[in-house]
């Protein structure tokens, strides 16, 4: 295993669908970690669907579910992490992830359509797909940026090429 000191050893942001946890289970088992996901870890605590959470509840009381995880496993897990696609809205969020190896893993519109059909059930994503996931990435994309210290461009690398470029640029091959 890579000693990759405290906190996660990797932590990937991006928006649904953009490989988090094909790229996730390919950089952990290269660096012999585990892999951890915030939607998992929600799914997981409350019993209940995310789709079901934002339908019942609405999406204040899923993002508030949401800054809870992200603290929780930040501090807990030592392998592979992916944060929800929205979690970086949160200010609370962005501050926590400072310090930490935070790679974002983008695509564009083309991708995504590929990627997530855009016609799935994603609570966001519901009437005007394309149009929607635009607006999403117009105010995401900062956020994004501003806490990754990598950006990979996925649309033109399969998922190893992906993983293979994250361990390059943040130094994490075995000598
Ligand atoms: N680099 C890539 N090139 C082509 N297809 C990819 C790539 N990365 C992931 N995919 C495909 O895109 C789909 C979504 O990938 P994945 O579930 O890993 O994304 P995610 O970011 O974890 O999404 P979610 O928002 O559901 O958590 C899967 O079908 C996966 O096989
Ligand atoms: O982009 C988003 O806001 C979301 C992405 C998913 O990971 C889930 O956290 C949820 O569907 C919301
Ligand atoms: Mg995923």
């Amino acid at each position: 295993m890579t000693d990759t000191g405290g906190g996660p050893a990797v932590v990937l942001v991006g928006p649904m669908g953009v490989g988090k946890t094909t790229v996730g289970a390919i950089l952990a088992e290269r660096l012999g970690v585990t892999c951890r996901d915030t939607d998992r870890d929600i799914v997981e605590s409350t019993g209940r669907e995310i789709s079901e959470i934002f339908l019942d509840d609405g999406e204040p009381a899923f993002r508030e579910l949401e800054r809870a995880a992200v603290r929780t496993a930040l501090a807990e897990h030592t392998g592979v992490l992916s944060l929800g696609g929205g979690a970086v809205l949160a200010e609370e969020t962005r501050a926590l992830l400072a310090g930490h190896r935070v790679v974002y893993l983008e695509m564009d519109v083309h991708a995504a359509v590929k990627r997530v059909g855009l016609d799935a059930p994603r609570p966001l994503l519901v009437i005007n797909p394309r149009q929607q996931w635009r607006k999403l990435m117009e105010e995401r994309r900062p956020l994004y940026t501003e806490v990754a210290r990598v950006t990979v461009d996925t649309g033109t690398r399969t998922p190893e090429e992906v993983a293979e470029t994250i361990l390059d640029a943040l130094e994490l091959k075995e000598a």
